[in-house]
């Protein structure tokens, strides 16, 4: 028998069968684009809804479904699985891994799945607690369960993995990564046996703490090569150094390499990371390495030092392109940093480079190495200084999926712009239990709310999709978005791009020159990346809705900037000849109710700090919330002292995924955090109130918030 298996050469020919959708990217070079065309530019604009299927999380949505032979397979938060008749959305089965309610702050960004893998009768699914999971497509039901982290893994609780990326699979092994960086973790990638769940190699993307082997396929590497580019007595021996795999992770079956895109440094912060020394290799890097065993092939490091969150997890993309007059196999790639990066994928040679976004940490690529060449007032770390650094953390392009179309030839990236302020953690590297730990000034990173300070900040929040060609390294057109966060591009042999936008609406654009050909109010702000399939010769077009993800967490209020929205969940799918109907939704989020008037101000910076350490990356900065979490300054829990510790300190909630805090706080510190919630609930109701009532589209009945 075929060594790959029967999926992997229908993957390979997948042209041949586009009315399915059968791995992440559609096919390996995951371009996301699909030669369907019966919706196209002259009928797009009579697409009509076909169906939703309502799911039971509230929670962002940043799955890509797969479709086969008529079933459409799609995970959602809290990496639960459904299968659904692609035709009619019908539920045939659902799977939910019972991932505990309590772990959702292990994870950096909220707990969201981007989807799913097949091979060959089975779905694989790996599970925001580490596991990695088969099913039978047939019936759903679970046929064997692998742990995806290593007993020693946690290091003493210093370490927190968690698995929110899309399995791939390569000659009959799942390759799944994790996430972590944030809080203390060492990257790795696994690759299990599909049939049986055996493990059957490792590769560490950063070095052994101690220099020793890990009998693991990284071994040489890192002993030979990587370990010497990091100081041995950083703050990384204990947080793990980072370099997390958390989203793409491609086989190539034109080289027959794995690439795997590294993540950032943990802690963020370089010169607590790793005494300010060494280029800390793999950080922000594509490593390529043997499919059968894991072993190094060759890597490329975009982010040296890194400090800033630049991970180069984002989308491998692999294309044929003209270069001087000769047809190459290249890797293109649009990390955080700004870059667009093209390289010799057989090689990691690489070949050119340009910026795709204004930024302001680097001047440009050294043109034989695509080495940066640092503004040195960027790297905060070292200087001392305060930065404001654009890219952000969030990078100037994230998870949300590029496309390529082979028509216009043009590589279209969904951009945005979210700058942030980085300066070091005073008094050294602190980490904290059940928090983000990345030797950073927490509060500094939040916003100061006057109004002035948020008026500059929100004129810098911007988005748009950039129609990028990768030939000439230059933007060729854009098409602007209110703000940023919007969701993954489709492109189709229609001529078309499809995304949703934060604003809550699905969009049509001609993939030619970027007009807006078709829109739909989907009520909930969009970040997943649509896909487009057939059954019984009718194209769809599909995308899960759901606002969420790490922005409008930590972000909160500021994220309003890209549209007003709050999170309904669910999977729609759109045909020419549609009839469904949303049902009504509250698009906008109730009004909020008159807080306390009372609180004691002596404890309230104490508890601005606590919030901005614990709480702010899920509640939204300043304790103003995104649309998706409960908004702390509304919740009745604010009104009474034991009611709010039942909840942090005690953990009411846990089964909703908020955690209990009597672990890393004391009864004094969360009372704190509960005294600044009223502070700013009173300075903030009064614009609350006034920005629904300017805004239209506003709920007039403030208990049911139904505009129909
Ligand atoms: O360093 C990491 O381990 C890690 C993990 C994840 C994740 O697992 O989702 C994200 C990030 N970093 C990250 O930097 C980031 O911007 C991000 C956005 C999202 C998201 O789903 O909205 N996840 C992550
Ligand atoms: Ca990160």
């Amino acid at each position: 028998a075929d060594v790959s298996g029967d999926t992997g050469q229908q993957i390979i020919h997948a042209d041949d069968h586009p009315e399915n959708w059968l791995t992440y990217g559609r096919t390996y070079s995951e371009q996301r684009y699909s030669p369907l065309d019966q919706i196209n530019r002259e009928n797009v604009g009579n697409l009509k809804l076909a169906w939703i299927n309502e799911l039971d999380t509230n929670r962002g949505q940043e799955g890509t479904p797969l479709i086969i032979d008529g079933v459409m397979y799609a995970s959602t938060n809290w990496s639960k699985v459904r299968a659904l008749k692609a035709d009619t959305g019908a539920l045939l089965w659902s799977f939910d891994p019972k991932v505990p309610g309590n772990i959702a702050d292990k994870g950096c960004c909220d707990t969201v799945n981007r989807g799913i893998a097949y091979w060959n009768g089975k779905i694989y699914v790996g599970t925001f607690d580490g596991r990695l999971i088969a099913l039978d497509a047939k019936t759903g039901k679970q046929v064997w369960s692998a742990n995806t982290i290593p007993q020693d893994g946690a290091l003493g609780k210093q370490r927190s993995y968690t698995v929110d990326g899309a399995p791939r699979i390569a000659k009959g092994r799942v390759l799944i990564g994790n996430g972590g960086s944030e809080f203390g973790a060492r990257g790795f990638i696994s690759a299990f046996d599909a049939e049986t769940g055996k493990l059957d190699w490792r590769f560490y993307t950063v070095p052994n703490n101690k220099n020793e082997p890990d009998h693991a396929a990284s071994d040489n590497v890192l002993m030979n090569k990587a370990y010497k580019t990091w100081s041995p007595t950083g703050a990384w021996i204990r947080q793990g150094g980072g370099g997390t795999v958390w989203d793409s992770l491609v086989y190539d079956p034109v080289t027959d390499l794995i690439y795997i895109a590294v993540g950032n440094g943990s802690p963020w912060n370089y010169k607590y990371r790793s005494d300010g020394k060494g280029d800390n290799l793999f950080l922000g890097s594509i490593v390529a390495v043997k499919p059968e065993t894991g072993e190094y092939v060759w890597h490329f490091q975009a982010t040296p030092m890194d400090q800033w969150d630049y991970t180069s997890v984002q989308q491998i993309m692999t294309l044929d392109l003209p270069i001087n007059g000769e047809t190459r196999h290249v890797i293109v790639h649009a990390p955080k940093n700004g870059f667009f990066y093209m390289i010799d994928a057989k090689t990691g040679q690489f070949i050119k480079g340009n910026n795709y976004t204004y930024e302001n940490w680097a001047y440009g690529l050294d043109p034989k190495t695509g080495r940066p060449i640092y503004n040195p007032e960027a790297l905060y770390t070292l200087n001392g200084k305060e930065w404001y650094g654009i890219p952000g953390p969030l990078g100037a392009h994230n998870f949300m999926s590029m496309a390529y179309s082979p028509k216009t030839g043009l590589v279209y990236i969904p951009v945005h712009q979210i700058p942030f302020v980085y300066k070091n953690q005073a008094g050294g590297f602190t980490p904290h239990p059940d928090s983000w730990n990345v030797g950073l000034d927490m509060v500094k990173t939040g916003l100061p709310d006057t109004p002035e300070a948020r008026t500059a900040y929100l004129k810098d929040l911007k988005g748009w999709i950039v129609a990028w060609d990768p030939v000439q390294m230059k933007t060729m057109w854009k098409v602007d978005h209110k703000g940023p966060w919007n969701g993954g591009i489709l492109a189709t042999g229609g001529d078309l791009l499809f995304q949703g936008l934060a604003t809550g609406e699905f969009h049509a654009y001609d993939a030619t020159n970027g007009n807006d050909l078709f829109r739909f109010n989907a009520q909930s702000g969009i970040i997943a990346p649509p896909v487009t399939y057939m059954v019984n010769g009718k194209q769809f077009v599909a995308v899960e809705v759901g606002w969420g993800g790490i922005y409008p967490f930590s972000a909160g209020g500021m994220s309003r900037a890209s549209g007003w929205t709050v999170n309904h969940s669910y999977i729609a799918a759109f045909s020419l000849d549609g009839k469904a109907k949303l049902p009504p939704m509250n698009a906008l989020g109730f009004l909020p109710v008159k807080p306390p008037a009372e609180y004691d101000a002596k404890v309230v910076d104490k508890g601005y700090f606590e919030y901005e350490t614990y709480c702010q990356v899920c509640h939204g900065d300043g304790a103003e919330g995104g649309g998706v979490l409960p908004d702390l300054r509304w919740s009745g829990a604010i009104r009474h002292q034991d009611a709010f510790y039942n909840v942090v300190g005690r953990g009411a909630l846990t089964a909703y995924g908020m955690d209990r805090f009597d672990t890393s706080m004391k009864p004094d510190e969360i009372e704190s955090i509960r005294q600044f919630l009223i502070k700013r609930a009173n300075e903030t109701y009064q614009r609350e109130i006034d920005a629904r009532r300017n805004a239209k589209d506003i709920p007039e009945n403030a208990t049911l918030g139904i505009t129909q």
